[in-house]
């Protein structure tokens, strides 16, 4: 199947950009702005394989690295997931994962894209 076309490329970086100024917004103390360091968390990098966070998101759509929806939305719940790996659950982080993806999913949930594709010009 032929790749998609160039404005459906860009209709696909408007979303996922709005998308993920909703997402950021639901995390006012920033706790998933910005990679987590081994200074903040001890560890880190050997117990998460994978880490992820806005930051790095932002820059995959700015690199048109997500062509699907799906592939942003799983980023989105590896960055959550973390969390939840390596915070225990009685921890101010794990508790704002666990809050921020249960709304994400809602966001993201494909009704709510439909409608937006509907209203983005
Ligand atoms: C996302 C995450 O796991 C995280 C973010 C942070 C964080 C994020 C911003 C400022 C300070 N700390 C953090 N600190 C200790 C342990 C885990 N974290």
């Amino acid at each position: 199947v032929q790749g998609k076309g160039k404005n459906a490329s860009a209709a696909l970086t408007q979303l996922l950009e709005y998308l993920l100024k909703q997402l950021e917004k639901k995390d006012p103390q920033q706790v998933f702005a910005w990679p987590v360091t081994d200074a903040i968390a001890p560890g880190y990098s050997s117990i998460i394989s994978q880490p992820m966070d806005f930051s790095t998101m932002k820059q995959k759509i700015e690199d048109n690295c997500y062509t699907t929806l799906k592939e942003f939305e799983s980023d989105f719940e590896l960055m959550c997931n973390n969390c939840m790996t390596y915070n225990q659950q009685d921890t101010i982080y794990y508790k704002a994962a666990k809050k921020l993806l249960h709304i994400g999913l809602k966001i993201m949930a494909p009704e709510k894209v439909l409608s937006l594709k509907r209203e983005l010009p």
